[in-house]
């Protein structure tokens, strides 16, 4: 199963991070916003529908950029997941928790402190290594 994921920055060293609903798999962790590819669709597009619907965003597709993937091994009760991490710095909107999930704007310390799924863990390292949400330059 192919899921993507967002790594959504506002150019002041935060990272929008959202809790998963308590009846998901992972319920109650912090994860970066995403959700599965349908089938047929690219991953961009499914990355775009998927935060237009979960928090309201319309993200600038020419300005994704890939920010690392995760793959999990599949267990017993849950398949195996490809988890693809996007960045994505262009944006319009003003986030909202639309499926009544919470979200928020955190430093990648605050980020790493927060409950996460395993993966989540390891992309948020890959991102800290990246420098991916230090604040713009600017001039
Ligand atoms: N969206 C997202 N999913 C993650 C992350 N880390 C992680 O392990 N996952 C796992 C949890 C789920 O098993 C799977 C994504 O499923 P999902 O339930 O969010 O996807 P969805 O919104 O399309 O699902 P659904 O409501 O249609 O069932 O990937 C993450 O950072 N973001």
């Amino acid at each position: 199963m192919c899921v993507v994921a967002a790594a959504i920055t506002d150019g002041e060293g935060h990272i929008l991070m959202q809790q998963r609903p308590l009846n998901k798999h992972h319920g109650g962790l912090w994860e970066f916003p995403g959700g599965k590819v349908d089938p047929g669709e690219t991953p961009e597009a499914a990355l775009l529908r998927e935060i237009e619907e979960e928090l309201g965003l319309s993200l600038d597709a020419a300005s994704l950029r890939p920010a690392g993937f995760a793959r999990s091994d599949s267990g017993d009760s849950a398949p195996s997941i490809l988890l693809l991490l996007y960045k994505s710095c262009v944006w319009k909107g003003v986030p909202e928790g639309r499926e009544g999930q919470k979200w928020c704007w955190v430093t990648m310390q605050e980020a790493e402190n927060l409950a996460k799924p395993p993966m989540d863990k390891d992309l948020l390292k890959t991102l800290l290594q990246l420098g991916i949400a230090k604040p713009a330059n600017r001039s």
